[in-house]
Order: structure tokens, then sequence, then C-alpha cells
């Protein structure tokens, strides 16, 4: 069995206080290794974004814990290690869209050249080269989302995440979108986790993490 990437021993995730305390998610275990291709699947409020956040680093549990065995810990203030696609537009206005995939570079300390070369390469590779001096607002949903994965593409991440990365896409940019994650995540040999209401997406994922208000119901392994 492969080394794991990401692994849940016991977490659970409690918003709140007293009798405000909603349980996001609860008592729950699961691994992901560099072969997983996970759609992690149940309905709004199951705590699919809240195990997201978990595994990215981006959130802590309030019981249990969460490693990064396969990655030498914590991913957070490591960009690259864990690239995240979140649902909504995340470019940042004031930048093209060239300077949006090539920031995180420079933040993880890639020189500016390096940066512009590897943005280049992740926007040709998600087909939206040509977009590269345009503004987000300038972006049709499916083209912002696009260069969102091109953003993480650059960053060569060890384990990919996607939240509902295809919820505000129609039939042809959804499917364009989820076979630049697959390929990625091969390409990349990274684990890959999207989150999904939509079962045409997660149809084209082998494994099935069920959230059931919280907790993980069901790990179905397709093939
Ligand atoms: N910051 C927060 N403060 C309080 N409660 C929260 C917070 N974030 C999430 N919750 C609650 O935690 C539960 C799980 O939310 P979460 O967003 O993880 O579910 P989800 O399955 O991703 O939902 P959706 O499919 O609608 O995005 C919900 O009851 C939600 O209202």
């Amino acid at each position: 069995m492969s080394e794991e990437l990401a692994r849940c021993v016991g977490v659970s995730r409690t918003y709140g206080q007293g009798t405000a305390a909603v349980v996001a998610v609860h008592s729950l275990d699961c691994a992901v290794r560099p072969a997983s291709r996970v759609a992690l699947t149940g309905r709004s409020g199951s705590g699919k974004s809240t195990l997201v956040h978990l595994l990215a680093g981006l959130d802590q549990p309030t019981t249990g814990e969460v490693s990064w065995p396969g990655l030498g810990g914590a991913p957070t203030g490591r960009p690259g290690v864990v690239g995240v696609v979140f649902q909504g537009p995340s470019l940042l206005a004031p930048l093209d869209v060239a300077e949006n995939v090539a920031l995180p570079l420079l933040l993880a300390g890639v020189r500016p050249a390096d940066a512009d070369a590897r943005a280049g390469d992740a926007l040709r590779r998600a087909g939206v080269a040509d977009l590269a001096g345009k503004l987000p607002e300038e972006l049709s949903g499916g083209q912002a989302q696009r260069v969102a994965v091109a953003r993480v593409l650059a960053s060569a991440p060890r384990l990919i995440l996607a939240d509902e990365p295809t919820g505000q896409l129609d039939a042809a940019h959804r499917d364009e979108v989820v076979t630049l994650l697959i390929e990625a995540a091969e390409e990349l040999r990274a684990g890959l986790i999207i989150a999904t209401h939509d079962a045409r997406v997660a149809d084209r994922l082998p494994q099935r993490w069920i959230m059931d208000d919280g907790r993980l119901q069901e790990v179905r392994q397709a093939c």
C-alpha cells in the first residue's frame, strides 16, 4: 500500500458552542494516497467543505488529528504541497490571469522568470494560454475555473482538493474541468479529492466517499 499523503484519525470539527454548536464532521477516519481518486459526495451541509478544509490544513479539528505523513508535515504556509480549487471565483481581481497563476509560485520563493514560465506552461496545459493578459472580471465562469485549475497545476502539488469545482459550469465546461483535474493528478502522481453534488462528476472517479451528517457513511471502491 502506498504512502498516506493525508490522514484523519478520529477527526471532529464543531462550529460554535453550547446550544448553537454544529458538529460538521464527526469522528472521521480516512486516508488519502497518491492513487486516491475520490468523489466526496453527500447532501448540502453534510460536511464536505469542512473535510476539504481540514485535509488542506486550512482548518483545525476540534478533536482528533489530521496529519500529512507523506507530505512531510502540515501543508500550511508551504505553497505547492496541497492545491485547492474552490467553488466560486477565487482569482485576485487586480491581477491578470498570468499574474494570478504565478503569484503562489512567487510567494513560495520561485524566481520571477521561472514563475512566469511555469504559469505559462500551466495555462497552456489548461487550454487557456490566450487568456493570460485578461483580468478575472473579463472571464466566463468556465474560463475562470480553468485558470484556477491552472494555478493549482503550476505549483505541482502532491494532493489536489477541489470543492464543487464545477458547480457553476455548463456540461461541456464541467467535463473539461474534471478531465483537467484527473489528468493533472495522473501527471503529478497526486492524490485527488473532488467534493461534488453532481453525479456526473462523481461517476468520473473510481472511489466514492459519502458524507452523511458529518459522518463518512460509505467508502465505495468502484474499481
Ligand atoms: N464557519 C461556520 N460556522 C458555523 N457553521 C458552519 C460553518 N461552516 C460550516 N458550518 C456548518 O457545518 C455544516 C457542514 O457544512 P459544510 O459546508 O462542510 O457542508 P457541505 O457538505 O460542504 O455543504 P454544501 O454542499 O452546501 O457546500 C453545516 O451545517 C454548516 O451550516
